[in-house]
């Protein structure tokens, strides 16, 4: 791509949006998170945090919640950077009890708690504390609660009240996700029944940069709420577009970050890609290019070591530095502490900070120092089919998304946004995201519903009702893994599945654990797909000796089994200490008593070509979920250790039982088997549910194997230019029958 740089130029008619004030605050002394209060400028931070734009608002807004008789919901419309989520809650704090704010993404809920903590002179879980999906930083203390949208619906479960609150800020509405819609309704609900029951009023609190509040006018009616907007912004961002459409986004952005390296002024660099797999890429591309420009010119780029960061394994999604350079990607897969290391300091020696992320770091996220953001327009989002298949695929943002992202630079410091796309393009997105309700599957929407006492779905306070179809096709599928009756009331086996943390169907994967004896292999099954990837395959000359490492573990009955002989391994022959055990130093010192040759964690993983950071995920998300089904007041009440040992067949059978909606058989094409390469890769399978032809996915271990499995079933779909299944297991058409009688029989 020729992307000349004076195409990325402003144009004079294209005035930069103007802060509202001049503020002269150098960024240098701006405090990092987790950084302890002792070590920061206190008086800084107060004096930035009395420069916010909504500092001058701060009255009116705590008399808006507060002296508020007639219980109206605010929606406050500021810009983005102006103080909203860091801010107005906290103005709350001494006039009421219990806060809570809740984010579409945990990055977002941890960060803010983090910077919010250290603004009031503690640390996270003390006065403030967030709470997110296996992660409870929160005591009894903690008045201002950062939590994402999920956690507080998972609560409302239990509390459909909210007693536990005195006011909900939602942040972020424009975004329209799926859990903050609902939680809309049901906090909606909350306030009505309180009324009702003349209890303590709950005030609700809707904020976002680009509101819509006709819509929310709409919802709530024109005499229930009170609109405060807040002008300006506190450092000034411009935004340039390409002169004419770019043919392949992907070479553009890496243009344009080279061009931002060696043209523009120092300042951090935050680009938007749609997913991991671009985002490795670039990180790739990007190394090749830093190093090659230090060959030429060395002078230019200060530094010449490539390094690692400490404890961090170098893959191709690992932070690492290139020639002062730092490349930190950024996306929902990657475990907290990794996504956490982006919000650091640079390390000494690096002048330069690279943030490749996808849409996690949209909004509410404030990554210091960052002066440039590049805007590739895309990302990916879940859709579901006409058949009711849901899948990922990449589409245009909204203009919304766009000022969230524009709205990442300009935080400590003026900012330029790079569009990859011309301004006509621009104008041509459409002004809001599509609500996900209407995009996405139902069903753990209904099952939340319904486990809050929400018999009819249908009846909900929707601010946009979802589609019949979605709902029915939700309410089918519930009723198939019978969580619903005949009556379509929730059966306690409903129950059961709405009190597990995970997608219905993961959850019904691990409820059949006990059917079929395997609940060990199956907690541990579950956790790795709630994790990432397990197994790492290099993009470079190593990539041969990691297949022939990762065949110690294939099974030939597919992906789910592999999973299990991977995290085994791992625990048979791996020396691990979590951090709140005391992580390395720990794990050193057993290592140095051990007499039986385990390798230390990290070398285990490196060895073996495994995700460090995925192994620990699963680790974690293993032990909760192992409490809680183990826990009597969860209702579930499992014993965790039954186990099936050897027993291959039972394991296969528990996972058909589990994923018997995501079963396929594989469709011989004549023109294949006419040529004598039947089996091969391009098999086609053809899904049981909507009848969809599928391939299986490259990544998946039975990609290409001799002789193809006539049926599997499988944990994921993917579309790109065709469809993909991924999580693939062997399993024998007659065990359908046997598993799920009332479907396949
Ligand atoms: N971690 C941080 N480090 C440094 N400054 C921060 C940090 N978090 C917030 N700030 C400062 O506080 C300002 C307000 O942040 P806040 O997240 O409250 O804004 P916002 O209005 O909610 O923005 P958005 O709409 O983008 O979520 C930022 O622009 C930045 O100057």
């Amino acid at each position: 791509m020729s992307m000349e740089k004076e195409a990325m130029r402003p144009s004079p008619e294209r005035t930069p949006i103007q802060s509202s004030k001049k503020r002269k605050l150098t960024n240098e002394k701006q405090s990092r998170h987790y950084k302890d209060e002792s070590t920061s400028d206190h008086a800084e931070i107060q004096e930035l945090r009395r420069n916010l734009p909504v500092y001058g608002f701060r009255k009116r807004l705590v008399e808006s919640i507060n002296a508020n008789p007639e219980n109206k919901v605010l929606l406050v419309a500021a810009e983005t950077g102006s103080g909203k989520s860091t801010q107005i809650p906290a103005y709350m704090l001494p006039y009421t009890g219990r806060v809570v704010v809740t984010q579409p993404r945990r990055v977002a809920a941890v960060t803010l708690a983090s910077r919010v903590a250290l603004e009031h002179g503690c640390k996270a879980g003390q006065r403030v504390g967030y709470r997110v999906r296996f992660d409870d930083c929160t005591s009894t203390e903690t008045q201002l609660i950062y939590a994402t949208d999920g956690m507080l619906l998972r609560e409302a479960m239990a509390d459909p009240l909210l007693q536990a609150y005195s006011v909900v800020f939602l942040d972020e509405c424009h975004e329209r996700s799926l859990q903050t819609d609902i939680l809309i309704g049901v906090v909606h609900g909350a306030r009505k029944a309180r009324k009702a029951k003349q209890m303590e009023a709950l005030q609700l609190v809707l904020m976002s940069a680009t509101l819509e509040i006709n819509k929310f006018q709409e919802f709530f009616g024109h005499d229930n709420i009170i609109v405060v907007e807040i002008p300006g912004r506190q450092y000034p961002v411009q935004t340039l577009y390409t002169k004419s459409p770019v043919e392949d986004y992907m070479e553009a952005t890496l243009a344009t970050i080279v061009q931002i390296h060696t043209h523009e002024l120092p300042g951090d660099i935050l680009v938007f890609l749609t997913g991991q797999d671009e985002i490795e890429n670039i990180a790739r591309l990007l190394r090749q290019a830093l190093q090659e420009g230090n060959e030429q010119s060395k002078q230019q780029w200060t530094g010449d070591q490539v390094q690692s960061l400490r404890d961090v394994q170098n893959t191709s999604s690992s932070h690492s530095v290139v020639n002062g350079v730092s490349i930190c990607p950024l996306f929902a897969a990657l475990p907290p502490e990794q996504q956490l290391l982006v919000f650091e300091e640079k390390p000494p020696g690096c002048f330069r900070k690279i943030v490749l992320a996808t849409n996690i770091a949209e909004t509410s996220v404030t990554i210091p120092d960052i002066k440039y953001v590049v805007d590739t327009g895309k990302h990916k989002c879940r859709q579901v089919l006409s058949t009711g298949m849901e899948t990922l695929q990449i589409h245009d943002i909204s203009q919304a998304q766009a000022a969230q992202r524009s709205g990442r630079a300009g935080r400590v410091q003026a900012g330029l946004c790079f569009r990859l796309f011309t301004e006509e393009a621009f104008t041509k997105l459409p002004e809001a995201s599509l609500p996900e309700i209407l995009r996405v599957s139902l069903s753990q929407v209904v099952l939340q519903l319904k486990g809050m006492g929400i018999e009819d779905p249908r009846e909900f306070d929707f601010v946009t009702p979802p589609e019949t179809d979605g709902l029915r096709r939700a309410v089918e599928l519930l009723y198939a893994l019978q969580a619903l009756d005949e009556k379509l009331k929730l059966t306690d086996y409903g129950k059961k599945l709405a009190n597990l943390p995970l997608d219905p169907m993961y959850g019904h994967l691990l409820l059949q654990s006990t059917v079929y004896s395997c609940t060990r292999e199956m907690l541990t099954v579950v956790a790795v797909l709630s994790s990432d990837h397990l197994l790492f395959r290099p993009n470079n000359e190593l990539a041969a000796k990691a297949v022939a490492v990762h065949r110690r573990f294939a099974s030939h009955e597919g992906d789910f089994p592999t999973y299990l002989n991977v995290y085994n391994a791992w625990q048979n022959e791996a020396i691990y200490v979590p951090a709140a055990a005391g992580g390395i130093k720990a794990q050193t010192k057993v290592w140095r008593r051990d007499s039986t040759k385990r390798l230390l964690h990290l070398d285990w993983c490196r060895q073996n070509f495994v995700s460090s950071r995925s192994l620990v995920r699963a680790y974690d998300i293993r032990q909760q979920l192992e409490q809680l089904c183990s826990s009597s007041r969860s209702g579930l009440n499992i014993d965790t250790t039954i186990s099936c040992g050897k027993d291959q067949i039972k394991f296969l059978k528990c996972v058909a039982a589990g994923l018997f909606l995501q079963a396929a058989g594989r469709q011989v094409s004549p023109e294949i088997s006419g040529s004598g390469r039947v089996g091969s890769s391009h098999g086609k399978y053809v899904t049981t549910m909507g009848k969809e032809s599928v391939s299986i996915h490259p990544t998946s271990l039975m990609f290409g194997r001799q002789p193809p499995p006539s049926w599997v079933v499988y944990s994921e779909l993917i579309a790109t230019k065709r469809i993909y299944i991924r999580g693939v297991t062997q399993i024998k058409e007659e065990w359908l029958k046997e598993v799920a009688p009332s479907f396949y029989g």
